[in-house]
């Protein structure tokens, strides 16, 4: 298959300089007749729409999810639609309305987004292709001539407002809360009447898209918060590995299996491979029963991780595979010289000669 070159607006480079040459435009004159270099300029109109593609993510316009898909080069140009939820986006993509869906996964203070962990958990079909961070910190805002004082109910996205309970303990011990879908939703709502709330919580940037009076500023709980996004696209080939990668998994353990924990973790300490999220979900058929959620340093194209998950897909009733990806900080992946992929590929090799019965050196 050829390789393909995006543009900004989705269109194939390769064929945008095809229909160059082919109309003349190039400077090797305009051989052909008008008409003709008409009907190709069309054809490449034509290709240009149907070649854009669309990326969900919760909005509206000025989420930090927004911020988050603004990170991705490819998005650029492309279609961007807002939607209400996770599940929205996640089934866009599914059902071939989106090419790809920004998604919150976890909050350095709120720990896993538990929405989209437990929505890649059960939807078959999605592939993780790449990571985003983006710094959060919060605003209270309202309609213009609101003072502090008037605010006994706050709207807020759930992850947002757990952020923000040292301040809103200090400064309005009584409020009470409504979740909104969104931090931008949160806003709308307090602006339209159609929240309850005299006041929300939203990001710093709320106020380039609305007429709000800032009540107060960098009300979060830590100015180091950050969110860490993925972009999900259907199931696909993983990005080739750069040496800087995450592999992203669900593992169930099988019942009445004393220390299945342990023989899971075993799988990757034994291969030299660092886990930077382990979280463990309810799977929801019954009390007790849990999946883990797993980032793994590494990729899948690497031996190491490749050996892990044999082991693991050995043992565990369910394996989730939900994609190997370059990581957001783009940091060399450190691993002990025993388990570098040459070390695996000798091992192999040896075994194979011994089943072959080459002689042993
Ligand atoms: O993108 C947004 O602004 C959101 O409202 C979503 C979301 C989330 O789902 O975690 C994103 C980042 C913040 O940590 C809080 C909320």
């Amino acid at each position: 298959m050829p390789v393909v070159v995006r543009g900004d607006q989705g269109v194939d480079i390769d064929e945008v300089t095809f229909l160059r040459g082919e109309a003349g435009t190039t400077g090797h004159g305009n051989s052909l007749p008008r008409s003709a270099r008409q009907r190709i300029i069309r054809r490449a109109k034509v290709k240009r729409v149907t070649e854009r593609r669309t990326y969900s993510y919760l909005g509206p316009a000025g989420t930090f999810t927004e911020a988050a898909l603004d990170q991705v080069a490819e998005a650029r140009g492309q279609e961007w639609r807002p939607v209400h939820n996770v599940g929205e986006a996640l089934a866009d993509v599914l059902e071939g309305r989106s090419h790809a869906a920004m998604i919150a996964i976890e909050n350095s203070i709120e720990g896993g987004v538990s929405t989209t962990q437990d929505a890649l958990a059960t939807l078959p079909g999605l592939r993780i292709v790449g990571e985003y961070l983006v710094k959060v910190n919060f605003v209270l805002v309202a309609p213009r001539g609101t003072t502090l004082e008037d605010v006994t109910v706050i709207a807020a996205h759930p992850v947002a407002y757990a952020q923000c309970h040292g301040w809103l303990g200090e400064h309005l011990p009584n409020h009470a809360h409504v979740p909104a879908a969104s931090n931008v939703a949160s806003a709308i709502g307090v602006l339209d009447g159609s929240s309850p709330a005299q006041a929300a919580i939203a990001p710093p940037g709320i106020v380039q898209h609305y007429d709000v009076d800032v009540l107060a500023s960098e009300i979060g709980d830590s100015t180091s918060a950050v969110t860490r996004f993925v972009l999900v696209t259907r199931t696909t080939m993983p990005p080739e590995p750069t040496g800087a990668d995450k592999t992203s998994l669900i593992v169930e353990l099988p019942d009445d299996h004393p220390g299945a924990l342990l023989d899971m973790l075993e799988q990757f300490s034994t291969r030299g491979i660092n886990l930077s999220l382990i979280e463990s979900r309810p799977i929801g058929d019954a009390l007790g029963r849990y999946r883990f959620v797993i980032d793994a340093d590494g990729h899948v194209a690497d031996e190491r991780m490749a050996d892990a998950l044999l082991g693991i897909r050995r043992f565990s009733p369910r394996v989730v595979f939900l994609g190997s990806y370059p990581r957001a900080d783009r940091k060399i992946v450190q691993y002990p010289d025993r388990y570098a992929d040459e070390v695996f590929v000798e091992a192999r090799d040896w075994l194979r000669g011994l089943i072959t019965g080459e002689p042993e050196v």
